[in-house]
């Protein structure tokens, strides 16, 4: 048994994509992708620019309907995006209501749910929290730094308490401090709160950083190039965990399988438990 297998038997499965491919039209993106996620998991996914990224979180998430293949989460078949996931855009300033104070925005989708009035502004209030915004819940969305937008984006979908937050490229519009703050943020939440966090990012470097397993996809149409545990020590620190040799070695074997997948399953790591490629064991 692999590590991956391990990973997969210790905890029990939240989300399990089998066959799942997309195309638009003629032009298929995505082929034949397998891979589960554990409960708790911190999954990154990274690929080369229009690698079919985004197409995959959207079946993910249910806003997409794959033309193959089938999500399912929680052991149910996604269609729309279920009750227990919260999907975070890049695109904070879109996603915000610029008319409503910070709080009626995290408890606006609580609203819609039906949720009482007194009961979503306190899920709301401690959304905003847990986020560090405590004292912004009065200012309105753009009175505030883009990185406390994108925290009161975080804050919105943590008030639905999900199971999995489900992000895409969430850190891709603010400064690099900002960026390792909403980073060490997310962690801190993943392990506090026990959530399940798939992210996409098109950033090696933060995809290692933040996960427990990166997932690689490459190739046209693109699959699955390799799942790879990260075995890197906690808490994460962005001087001490970056400056580790594991790391640079862990960012390098990502590179390389984006940058020529077939030559690098070809070469055996170095360590070969470190990397697992997907026909060794990634599925369910
Ligand atoms: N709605 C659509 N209709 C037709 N083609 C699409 C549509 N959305 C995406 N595509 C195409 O599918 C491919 C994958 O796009 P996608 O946005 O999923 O990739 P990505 O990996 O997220 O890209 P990037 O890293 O640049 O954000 C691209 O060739 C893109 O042009």
């Amino acid at each position: 048994m692999n590590e991956t297998d391990d990973r997969t038997a210790a905890n029990s499965t939240v989300l399990e994509v089998t066959g799942l491919g997309h195309s638009y039209g003629k032009h298929t993106v995505l082929q034949g992708l397998d891979f589960t996620v554990a409960k708790g998991e911190f999954l990154c996914i990274v690929g080369p620019s229009g690698a079919g990224k985004t197409t995959l979180l959207q079946c993910l998430t249910g806003l997409r309907k794959p033309t193959e293949g089938l999500v399912v989460f929680e052991g149910e078949a996604v269609r729309d995006t279920p009750r227990g996931m919260a999907v975070v855009f890049q695109d904070y300033s879109r996603s915000l209501m610029p008319w409503l104070r910070v709080i009626d925005n995290v408890a606006l989708p609580l609203r819609s749910a039906g949720v009482p009035k007194g009961e979503r502004l306190d899920q709301a209030r401690a959304a905003l929290a847990e986020v560090g915004l405590a004292d912004s819940t009065h200012a309105y969305p753009w009175q505030l730094s883009g990185g406390m937008q994108q925290r009161v984006a975080i804050a919105r979908a943590l008030a639905f308490r999900p199971h999995a937050i489900v992000m895409d490229e969430p850190f891709a519009s603010v400064d690099a401090q900002t960026r390792a703050d909403l980073e060490d943020l997310v962690i801190r939440l993943k392990e506090r709160l026990g959530i399940t966090v798939v992210l996409v990012t098109h950033d090696i470097d933060e995809a290692v950083y933040l996960a427990d397993t990166v997932l690689v996809l490459s190739g046209k149409p693109a699959s699955v190039a390799a799942l790879i545990p990260v075995d890197l020590p906690a808490p994460r620190d962005q001087l001490a965990t970056k400056a580790l040799p594991a790391f640079a070695e862990l960012r390098s074997r990502v590179y390389t399988l984006i940058r020529t997948p077939a030559a690098a399953a070809a070469e055996p790591p170095a360590d070969e438990s470190e990397v697992a490629p997907v026909s060794a064991g990634a599925g369910a």
